[in-house]
């Protein structure tokens, strides 16, 4: 692999703990869309999502109904943009309020500075909305990570299994293909990011996966168990 002049990076499973999604921030959600759709609802940067969301069960009409639906899709981890998109806007809440941090692994947060540092471009692509990606990042258990980024990437460029996407993010990069590192622990995200062109390194964290995924389950991608090692901080 030559070095990479850009790195592209998803988040849950990652640079950070698939529990921690799971465990504190879907609970969180799930717990208090009723009162934010509530409270909310007739916003028109909430409505939007809402009436998304209705459409595409069939134009139901009741807001009880949509918020029922999102729960159900939080309780099956939908990736569905509405629903990622409403998620953030309820975590806003939960970061003010100091009632979470955001969990980073020590290694992640250690080389994405010193990647940044070194001058090396980071981006994230995440299923996690772009507000909600900014909010993770700004109040992460390593603090406000958010100045180490020169650009963020979320479902609304297309899905994160499809290579559309990774080409729509290269052309908005605007680095070679070929350049671009993407860092994801899913193999059908990297497979779409190496269709596209780019180069790919999987991560295989322990905590999160643990049984190792090795041989032909990698797909070929080079495997990493931690963020240390993938690329020195001075290439
Ligand atoms: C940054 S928002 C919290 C994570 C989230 O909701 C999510 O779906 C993460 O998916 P990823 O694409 O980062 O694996
Ligand atoms: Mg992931």
């Amino acid at each position: 692999m030559s070095a990479p002049k850009a790195i592209l990076t998803d988040i849950e499973g990652t640079t950070s703990s698939i529990s921690f999604v799971k465990d504190v921030l879907f609970p969180y959600a799930r717990r208090a869309l009723p009162r934010f759709v509530e409270m909310h609802g007739k916003e028109p940067a909430v409505r939007k999502w809402l009436d998304t969301v209705a459409t595409d069960n069939g134009g139901m009409c009741s807001d009880h109904m949509v918020v029922e639906v999102l729960q159900g899709w939080i309780d099956e981890d939908r990736k569905h943009t509405a629903l990622k998109a409403l998620q953030g806007m309820v975590w806003a809440d939960g970061y003010r309020s100091a009632d979470f941090t955001a969990h980073i692994y020590p290694d992640a947060a250690e080389m994405l500075q010193a990647w940044h540092a070194a001058g090396l471009p980071l981006y994230v692509y995440s299923s996690g909305s772009v507000p909600a990606q900014r909010l993770f990042f700004g109040h992460s258990d390593a603090g406000d990570l958010t100045p180490l980024f020169s650009g963020w990437f979320d479902t609304e460029i297309g899905g994160k299994r499809e290579a559309q996407s990774y080409r729509n993010i290269v052309d908005s990069i605007g680095l070679p293909a070929g350049e671009i590192l993407f860092l994801s622990d899913v193999v059908e995200e990297l497979d779409a990011a190496r269709e596209a062109g780019l180069q790919t390194a999987l991560l295989d964290r322990r905590e999160d996966y643990p049984q190792p995924r090795e041989g032909e389950a990698t797909h070929g991608h080079p495997r990493h168990e931690s963020f240390s090692g993938i690329v020195p901080a001075a290439s």
